[in-house]
């Protein structure tokens, strides 16, 4: 039967030497991606490749690194990337659909189901939507910068039978394989833990932004999204139907077996925290692998100004941010509780809940023990 399949191809994977775009890689990929279409299965594409497209057409001599010029190169590169996909994709008679979104696009409800309703329409005129980050608005807050954790909120939202994560390299190794020649490939993901994070380094070339660490952020999103998740290398002609298959050259990464509500998604993926409360070692286990609620006990001090029903960001003594959560307190009431049992807690401060962030508002950065996260 077929799949609903989300494909994310990176800068690495489609440019030359020189940082151009390799037409060659366009036609190859477009190739892989038709096979797939002729057996049946409905495919949606995230490709990079816009700045690396339309830097030199611009004047640049070099991909350029300053945000105004990307976005520029970006403008005038992606009309030229969506060019040469609907050429090499002319050959199957498929129709290419360009769709730029931003992150707004996904946290705002509305803005959601028209993307949905466009991309529906789409598949069901047999069409590949090819997407991309609308460059030209996305700045800082709004802005993903790499393509990977966006291909992960398509998948999401199309609610895809998988997402397949293309890059230079043939799946997440024990150490970037650059720097460390005797790492080894990991073949499957059942729970994404810290020690998987460590691995993970940056952007192995100068045209790729994210590298594998937000590959993993990706799978996650996807992981928690319960769409399963695959990150690797489709470098000769049948890969991707390989990889579709369960034999790819890569990482294969389970979909949770819960996935997250609707709530914990827009909690963990698509909110902007408005401040941070820090918490001792205790209370940093206590949500990540006790499945328990934030008590004010646990907390050591509030950054920002932040009111109840806001979302926060939760940082460990460290400083490494344990995860996300909508707050009860405002942060003036976090501080004048923090460190104090919940019996002295409630005669200073008059909040909703006790809690400061409770287990079911929460979600941690990492899938640590799955079994606890449903208690
Ligand atoms: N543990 C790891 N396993 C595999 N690759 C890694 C790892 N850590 C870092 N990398 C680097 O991540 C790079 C892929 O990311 P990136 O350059 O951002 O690609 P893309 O443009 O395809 O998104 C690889 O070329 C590799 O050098
Ligand atoms: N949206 C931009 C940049 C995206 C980008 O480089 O992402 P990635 O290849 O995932 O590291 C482009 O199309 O050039």
């Amino acid at each position: 039967m077929g799949k609903r399949i989300v494909v994310k191809i990176g800068s690495s994977s489609l440019t030359s030497e020189q940082g151009g775009l390799n037409r060659d890689r366009v036609k190859f990929f477009a190739d892989e991606l038709a096979s797939l279409h002729r057996s049946g299965h409905q495919v949606l594409l995230v490709t990079s490749g816009a700045i690396a497209a339309g830097f030199r057409r611009l004047g640049y001599a070099s991909r350029p690194k300053l945000v105004h010029e990307k976005q520029a190169a970006a403008s005038v590169g992606q009309a030229l990337l969506m060019q040469a996909y609907q050429e090499a994709l002319d050959a199957s008679g498929i129709a290419a659909a360009q769709i730029l979104l931003t992150r707004p696009d996904f946290s705002n409800r509305g803005r959601a189901q028209n993307a949905t309703r466009t991309i529906e329409e789409l598949l069901k005129q047999h069409a590949i939507p090819v997407i991309n980050e609308n460059d030209t608005v996305a700045v800082d807050e709004i802005k993903f910068g790499e393509n990977d954790s966006l291909s992960a909120l398509v998948a999401n939202l199309v609610k895809a039978d998988g997402l397949y994560i293309l890059t230079d390299m043939d799946g997440l190794y024990t150490g970037d394989p650059r720097k460390t020649p005797e790492a080894s490939r990991i073949e499957h993901v059942e729970t994404l833990t810290e020690e998987l994070y460590r691995m993970a380094g940056g952007a192995g070339s100068s045209v790729g932004t994210g590298g594998m660490r937000s590959k993993l952020e990706a799978a996650r999103i996807a992981m928690q999204g319960g769409v399963p998740a695959f990150v690797g290398r489709v470098s000769d002609p049948g890969d991707l139907q390989a990889a579709v298959a369960g034999q790819g050259k890569g990482t294969y990464f389970a979909s949770s077996l819960h996935s997250l509500s609707a709530k914990k998604h827009w909690v963990g993926f698509l909110s902007d925290p408005q401040g941070r409360v820090v918490v001792d070692d205790g209370a940093g286990d206590a949500l990540l692998n006790r499945g328990r609620s934030l008590l004010p006990a646990g907390v050591t001090a509030a950054e920002g100004d932040f009111h109840p029903g806001e979302v926060v960001e939760v940082v460990g003594a460290d400083g490494r941010v344990l995860g996300r959560g909508v707050t009860n307190y405002a942060a003036w009431q976090i501080i004048a509780v923090a460190g104090l049992s919940t019996e002295e807690a409630r005669k200073r401060v008059e909040v909703g809940r006790i809690e400061v962030i409770h287990r079911d508002e929460w979600v941690a950065s990492t899938i640590v023990k799955e079994a606890h996260a449903h208690e």
